[in-house]
């Protein structure tokens, strides 16, 4: 018999071999769904085996003992050997086979071309014309040049309408003078920027005969082509270290008078004549696509960053021992205690949550492109509000379960031989990036106000797909009949919610508050009702996925995972369901959870197996594929720089002196 979980192979771990052996589906199949086909998933595998017969490809050290430099160096190096044998490894015309790769090799702490092909490509395509993608596309994808996204300012990142930097047009000579007037208009945070970077898209308020249009995006060189020196009127650099991302180079960036043609503003939508006419956008946010983008693919993005923590802590707790359960001849996996179960399996479920959720929210701003590009933007403000909600609800909730991974690997969770600390402050910058959590929750909370306000006067039909149920009256919940009536019950709650946070702001305004500060008091309340409605989306998505799925036995274990999501949601938003569940209710649901927990167990290796994140890409000690972690981790200590010698300068030169005058 073939074994289902295709992981296992002589030398691992008898631990981990005996979670293989008790998985009841084969993890190819499952990989075969995360990755949306059969022929994905292999050519992820082919890649990942292609990769590792090249030498030059793997770190050259493990990459937490490199300081700054030698991150950023590293990234470069590999970069270079990449672009050496790419035709080997990946048919470079797949925008999804060049992203595993880089992934593979180049890791999670960024590299040159991060923002080139995640932000740069995808605004010129977006946002130049034809005309300028003849010019630029195919250098950019050649990489005959390397891009960056420069819109943030030292002084403004989400208030979009306060960016200082100006593009003032001149008539007579046909071209835009860009200029940093003050220090806080600096552009200060963009990915690549720093160093790499010899062109970017910049993000300048365009002033024609002295009117602001507002931010609009240019096509700007930075650096000498040759040398790769600065160009006259430019000053840039790099930020310093972050959290994470430290073999990126974020940068700063200043324009001295600066002058660019007017050819130079990406005008696909909105364009300046030579006589400095201004011919409007079909819609006023279209200049925000490339962020619109990138938000559409956080949910697939961040699920794949908490499946390797997950990865990590589950392999980690199959092999770790530490106490008893009933038999005390032996002491027992810590992944058999409820209570490290409760700790990763609702993350497990939500990883493949995000990812089946990240699918079908791609697919509707890929369906927006296209509309777009036939000067159809009636979709926009529908997936602007979406993917603001989904953003900040999945890299909230992905930062949260990495953490909780982290502290299920106990001690060694905290080591950076367990690698789980740089995939949290990788994943909690999307927090942060792409618009601000709390920020991108209130502009989902416009339009449920919005949604509520249509309802109020009477006009529910006009409602879009996934506001309709704002205007239903809720139902008798059986929860006995499963996934579907959890469903029921998330809308009670954000309906609720919304009703509630709307109705709170109505009245605030109307007791003769200014919208503004109306809108300010309510705020926390509608950032709750956003994340109730983005958390109803996740949950639909998911059902609807299982419920597509073929395979049997595949399809089984998913409804499992699904078993244990929704108890677990449902388990998390009780105060927001007290006027709909009895306390009975609620019980039965707690067991239900608890019971899909232990349901789960003997899967819960292959489930995460089945994300085939190689021990390549995933960089840990403790997740390795074969489980033979603590031999490996002696080795990895013995490999740190501090352990070269025996006895440290600086021990020599202070402590050795310090210890020596105190014998005196
Ligand atoms: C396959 C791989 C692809 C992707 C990657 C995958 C995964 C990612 C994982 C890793 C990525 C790795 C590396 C990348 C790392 C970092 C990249 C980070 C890049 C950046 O951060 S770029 C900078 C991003 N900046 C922001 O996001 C700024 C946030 N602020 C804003 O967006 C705006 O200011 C705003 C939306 C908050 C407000 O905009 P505004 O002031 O212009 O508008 P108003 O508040 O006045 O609203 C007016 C009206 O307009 C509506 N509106 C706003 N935006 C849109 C839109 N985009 N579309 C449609 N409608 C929009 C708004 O709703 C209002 O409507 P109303 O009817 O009046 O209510
Ligand atoms: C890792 C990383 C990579 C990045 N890459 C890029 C890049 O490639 N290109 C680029 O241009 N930028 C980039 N950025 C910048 C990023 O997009 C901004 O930092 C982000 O949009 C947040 O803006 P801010 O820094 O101005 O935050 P602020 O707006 O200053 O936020 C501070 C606080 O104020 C609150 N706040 C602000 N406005 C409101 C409001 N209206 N209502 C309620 N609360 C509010 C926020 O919720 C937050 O709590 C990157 C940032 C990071 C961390």
């Amino acid at each position: 018999m073939t074994a289902l979980n295709k992981s296992i192979e002589p030398g691992d771990s008898p631990d981990l071999t005996e979670e293989r052996a008790s998985g009841t589906f084969d993890t190819n199949a499952m990989a075969a769904v995360i990755y949306g086909s059969d022929k994905f998933a292999q050519r992820r595998r082919e890649i990942s085996e292609a990769i590792s017969k090249i030498p030059e490809l793997a770190d050259s050290a493990p990459l937490p003992f490199l300081d700054r430099f030698g991150k950023v160096t590293e990234g470069s190096r590999k970069l270079s050997v990449i672009l050496e044998n790419i035709d080997k490894l990946i048919d470079p015309s797949s925008y999804e086979e060049g992203l595993h790769l880089y992934t593979e090799v180049m890791g999670m702490e960024g590299h040159p071309l991060a923002l080139h092909e995640v932000m740069f490509i995808p605004a010129l395509i977006a946002q130049a014309s034809d005309e300028q993608q003849v010019k630029w596309l195919g250098r950019a994808r050649r990489r005959e040049i390397i891009g960056c996204y420069a819109q943030t300012e030292m002084g403004h990142g989400s208030n979009l309408r306060a960016l200082e930097t100006t593009a003032t047009y001149s008539p007579e000579t046909q071209e835009f003078i860009l200029h940093s007037p003050t220090i806080t208009s600096l552009k200060w945070w963009p990915g690549a920027l720093g160093k790499s970077a010899n062109w970017a898209v910049v993000v300048a308020n365009l002033i024609i005969r002295d009117k602001n249009y507002g931010p609009h995006p240019f096509m700007v060189q930075l650096r000498d082509e040759d040398s790769h020196e600065p160009l006259p009127g430019i000053t840039v650099g790099d930020i310093g270290p972050k959290m994470a991302f430290n073999g990126g180079d974020n940068g700063f960036l200043g324009f001295r008078n600066y002058r660019i043609p007017r050819e130079y503003l990406l005008n696909r939508h909105a364009k300046v004549e030579a006589d400095g006419r201004y011919v409007k956008p079909p819609h006023a946010k279209i200049n925000h696509s490339a962020m619109i983008r990138v938000r559409s693919h956080m949910a697939t993005g961040q699920g794949a960053l908490l499946a390797h923590a997950l990865v990590i802590a589950v392999r980690y707790s199959a092999v770790r021992r530490q106490g008893y359960l009933e038999d005390k001849s032996r002491e027992v996996k810590v992944l058999d205690y409820q209570t490290q179960q409760h700790r990763l399996f609702p993350s497990i479920a939500r990883a493949y949550a995000f990812i089946f959720c990240g699918f079908e929210t791609i697919r509707l701003y890929d369906q927006l492109l296209i509309d777009v590009q036939n000067g159809n933007t009636s979709g926009m403000a529908d997936l602007h509000a979406l993917t603001s909600g989904l953003k900040s609800v999945v890299t909230y909730q992905t930062g949260e379960g990495i953490e909780q991974a982290r502290m299920a690997c106990g001690g060694h969770g905290y080591s950076m031989a367990s690698y789980i600390s740089e995939i949290y402050g990788v994943a909690i910058g999307g927090c942060t990036y792409e618009g601000e959590n709390m920020v991108m929750l209130l502009q989902l909370g416009r339009y449920l106000v919005k949604s509520i306000e249509m309802i109020q006067n009477g006009k529910s039909r006009e409602l879009g797909p996934m506001v309709a149920y704002l205007a239903e009256n809720e139902s008798e919940i059986d929860l006995n009949l499963g996934p579907n009536e959890y469903l029921k019950v998330f809308e009670y709650a954000a309906r609720n919610q919304t009703w509630r946070a709307t109705e709170k702001f109505q009245k605030l305004r109307n007791s003769g508050m200014s919208n503004e500060k109306a809108w300010n008091q309510a705020s926390v309340e509608l950032t709750r009702a956003s994340r109730l409605h983005t958390r109803l989306y996740i949950m639909s998505t998911f059902i609807n996925h299982v419920g597509s799925i073929v395979d049997q036995k595949v399809k089984g274990v998913l409804i499992d995972l699904l078993n244990v999501h929704v108890t677990y949601e449902v388990m998390d938003i009780g105060i927001y369901v007290q006027g709909l569940l009895s306390s009975n209710q609620m019980d039965l649901i707690r067991n239900q959870l608890y019971v899909s927990l232990e349901t789960i167990r003997p899967n819960a290796v292959s489930l995460v197996d089945s994300f085939q994140i190689s021990d390549m890409q995933l960089r840990s000690v403790l997740g390795r594929r074969d489980g033979n972690v603590y031999e490996n981790l002696f080795k990895w200590a013995k490999s740190s720089p501090l352990n070269k010698t025996d006895v440290l300068p600086s021990v020599t030169q202070y402590l050795k002196p310090m210890m020596e005058k105190s014998k005196l």
